[in-house]
């Protein structure tokens, strides 16, 4: 039985493209949901992460890095799902880089709401070659927004998580959970499922391939303790098909099985996982498309 002072609410995680929200999200809910890598831009979607201890429940909301160097629907369509997210949640965690405020950080904070607390969260504090710079740079930040707190951090090492997480606590109203114990995901198997893909298809190419490749489910069926998934990975030109086949298949049978291996562990059943590489040519743009890919 939940306390009767739990609390439950909604956290946002915003910030420009690679300060490592991603992982910032899979160290604090101890599960690989979101995506990261090496290339900025991976998490397009919305996704939901779930903390849930015996004082409180804190439901992550995810968002996209702010896109501000194209201007293609697929950015436009991306800024509007990070605005709509912040305006449901009950506090925001803007994340930068140590020591560095850029002006894509600044662009960032201008979007956030004035009435909601944002606490700013200093990532990659393992990084910095001098910690005596630390202080300064929090004092400077302090004076850019009124900030509910102020905390460094290293998500990738699990520094100060602890400590963040009880910062965010006492902004969460009073409610018993909405989420069962064991939910740690609010989006379907099918939208992980592609997710998986995605990022070996990342992880592997890198620079190769540009972020506005994605990945579709043409079906998931569940046969007992077996997944049938059939996957294709869009590309935008021909080139970028013959580079994700690899010579004799190869890179596209290595993105297939270590995705179907995560599958596997996440799932906690069999999957059977055949991915095919399709060009849709301009894909990006065409706001049907994304549509019917499940953007918002
Ligand atoms: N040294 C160090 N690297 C980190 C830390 N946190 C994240 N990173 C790295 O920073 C890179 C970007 O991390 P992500 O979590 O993908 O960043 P993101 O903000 O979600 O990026 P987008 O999805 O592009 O918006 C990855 O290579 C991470 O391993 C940290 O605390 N220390």
């Amino acid at each position: 039985m939940a306390s009767p002072h739990f609390r439950t609410g909604y956290v946002a995680i915003v910030g420009r493209p690679n300060v490592g929200k991603s992982t910032l999200l899979n160290h604090l809910i101890q599960q690989k949901i979101s995506i990261t890598s090496k290339k900025a831009q991976t998490t397009r979607h919305r996704i939901n992460g779930i903390l849930t201890d015996e004082q409180s429940q804190f439901i992550f909301v995810d968002t996209p890095g702010f896109q501000t160097r194209h201007s293609s629907q697929l950015n436009q369509i991306m800024n509007r799902t990070v605005i709509q997210s912040i305006r449901e949640v009950d506090i925001i965690l803007f994340v930068i880089e140590a020591i560095r405020f850029d002006e894509c950080d600044k662009g960032v904070l201008k979007l956030l709401p004035a009435d909601r607390p944002v606490i700013l969260v200093i990532n990659k504090v393992d990084q910095l070659a001098q910690k005596t710079q630390l202080l300064p740079f929090i004092e400077s930040m302090a004076k850019e927004f009124n900030f509910a707190g102020i905390i460094p951090v290293s998500a990738a090492r699990g520094i100060q998580l602890t400590e963040l997480i009880d910062m965010v606590r006492p902004y969460l109203p009073e409610s018993p959970p909405l989420f069962g114990e064991d939910e740690i995901s609010d989006r379907s198997e099918r939208f992980l499922a592609a997710e998986m893909i995605r990022e070996k298809l990342f992880r592997l190419m890198g620079e190769e391939i540009p972020y506005s490749s994605t990945v579709r489910i043409d079906q998931f069926t569940v046969e007992g303790n077996l997944r049938r998934i059939f996957a294709c990975i869009l590309v935008e030109k021909s080139n970028q098909k013959a580079i994700v086949i690899g010579k004799n298949g190869e890179k596209l049978k290595i993105i297939a099985t270590q995705a179907r291996q995560d599958m596997e562990k996440l799932f906690g059943s069999k999957v059977y996982l055949e991915v095919w590489v399709k060009v849709k040519n301009g894909w990006a743009d065409d706001i049907n498309t994304l549509k019917s890919l499940g953007y918002e």
